[in-house]
């Protein structure tokens, strides 16, 4: 198993939200670097240390205060200490002034002489490189490589990119790699690596947290469309839930929300909220004579819900059956339309978000205790070959490979509506994510604006009221 850069920031904000801090991590990553140091070399043997600006220049500078009494340390860091990036990084750059460890400051790219050191330590860059590289990185870099010194690398060798292995210029040549939680993607199938772990918790990866919400950053250069056309097909016996559904995809950041509802209903819908598109049917329920044109408008967006409000009536099934049968598109699917998911013969790439009793439903497991359940749940997706987000006290999704757990949300939510805003975030963040992590995005997104609306203004809540909150729950702190 193994875990990309992006997804490594994201399990280490997780992880300062349970309370292991980035710099209780940072730490256990130095410790395990100085025995890997250790293991390399004599005690009296000197050690030259080499250090960027970033954390994984800080991992270094923890492990030269382990080293510092058995071994000859030196920590070259490049550039001035006031431009470390990172308040924990600059806290042990300090501890080592504070300790009389021996340092310098490596100003320019000339100014770097390691001397004639038994081993290298290689902090200059870990996973957060980017772009090309620069001085004084790029000839530290290539000092590293000309001494005459066992080479051991934080995280991942310098100038290589974790992801990828791909290295664009020059890399460290390691003799050992220390890379801390799991296998990154770029180290796969070399012997010299050592995964060291640092403490991250299992919930930090298990639990959606604020770090799954970093890839909601925007590009400030996007345009719209860039954020998704959602398509809602709904309504009919009900006329609430399309309208709650749709508006609950543009709080999470949809560019345009569509409700294709009967013609009957199309006012009532339009009358809820002027933000919305309503696109009619003729008739006053889904009937297998519309699917032909919808399939046509959802060919035109990224992504389709279908279910909110439809009801359960025999030839709407049959037509939601033939929607799925000829879409090829991402497809939030929620409420009566969950119950033909599992004989449906779809390419489309479903999201299912039943509650437990819908879930039973369509053949999947009932169990009390919620990691039993995510198992079953795994399994069961797997077979299905579909996203399932089961909602319940802790929400479980996953995609038979991935499987996330959700502990946000509170017992005034099981009022009727929230499931249609629940299906309406899954749909706008499926426009930019994968299935899984739309659907674990929108259910953390989902409780974490029930708990909002009701730490203000305790039980009592609406679904409605959820969707002013929903912005701040994505956005909002991290
Ligand atoms: N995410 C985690 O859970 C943990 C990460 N840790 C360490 O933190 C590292 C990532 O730290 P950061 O995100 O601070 O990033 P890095 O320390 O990998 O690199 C960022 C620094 O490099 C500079 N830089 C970036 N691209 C450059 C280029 N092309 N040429 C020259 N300089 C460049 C930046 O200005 C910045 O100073 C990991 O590799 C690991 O060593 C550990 O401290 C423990 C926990
Ligand atoms: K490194």
């Amino acid at each position: 198993m193994t875990i990309t850069a992006a997804r490594m920031a994201a399990v280490d904000r997780n992880a300062a939200a349970l309370d292991v801090s980035t710099k209780q991590l940072m730490e256990s990553s130095g410790h395990a670097l100085a025995r890997a140091v250790r293991d390399v070399a004599e005690p009296g043997d000197s050690v030259a240390i080499v250090a960027g600006r970033g954390n994984n220049g800080g991992d270094a500078f923890v492990a030269a205060r382990f080293l510092a009494s058995d071994f000859d340390v030196a920590v070259s860091l490049l550039g001035r200490p006031e431009t470390i990036t990172t308040d924990i990084a600059r806290e042990n750059w300090a501890a080592l002034q504070a300790a009389e460890i021996e340092t310098k400051r490596v100003l320019d790219s000339t100014a770097l002489d390691l001397g004639d050191p038994d081993v290298v330590l290689d902090g200059v860059l870990g996973t957060g490189v980017t772009g090309a590289l620069r001085e004084p990185e790029r000839s530290a870099i290539v000092a590293a490589n000309k001494a005459d010194a066992t080479v051991v690398s934080v995280d991942v060798p310098s100038g290589m990119d974790a992801d990828t292995g791909d290295v664009a210029d020059v890399a460290v040549e390691a003799d050992r790699i220390v890379t801390f939680h799991k296998l990154k993607p770029g180290l796969e199938g070399r012997d010299d690596v050592t995964v060291a772990d640092i403490g991250i918790p299992a919930a930090a990866e298990m639990f959606v947290g604020p770090g799954d919400l970093l890839s909601l950053e925007r590009d400030p250069t996007a345009h719209k469309g860039d954020f998704g056309r959602v398509m809602v097909i709904g309504g009919g016996p009900y006329t609430g839930a399309p309208a709650l559904c749709a508006q609950a995809a543009l709080r999470a950041g949809a560019d345009l929300a569509y409700v294709a509802c009967p013609d009957a209903i199309a006012g009532e819908v339009q009358g809820y909220a002027a933000d919305l598109i309503v696109e009619p049917f003729a008739g006053e329920c889904l009937q297998p004579r519309h699917v032909e044109d919808l399939l046509a408008d959802a060919a035109e967006r990224d992504v389709v819900i279908i279910g909110p409000g439809l009801g359960g009536a025999n030839d709407t099934l049959d037509a939601v059956r033939d929607f799925l049968a000829g879409y090829e598109g991402t497809a939030v699917v929620d409420a009566d339309a969950l119950q033909v998911v599992p004989d449906v013969d779809t390419d489309a790439d479903l999201i299912c978000t039943p509650h437990q009793g819908e879930l039973a439903t369509m053949g999947g497991p009932r169990v009390d205790d919620w990691e039993e359940r995510a198992a079953l749940v795994a399994e069961f997706a797997a077979n299905l070959g579909a996203t399932i987000l089961v909602k319940g006290a802790y929400d479980v999704i996953s995609d038979g490979e991935t499987t996330r757990a959700n502990r946000t949300g509170n017992p005034g939510m099981t009022v009727g509506g929230t499931g249609d805003v629940l299906a309406g975030i899954t749909g706008a963040m499926a426009s930019t994510q994968d299935s899984a992590q739309a659907a674990a995005i929108a259910a953390y997104a989902n409780g974490t604006a029930g708990d909002a609306v009701v730490e203000e203004q305790g039980y009592g809540l609406l679904a409605s009221d959820l969707l002013g909150a929903i912005p701040t729950a994505l956005w909002g702190e991290r």
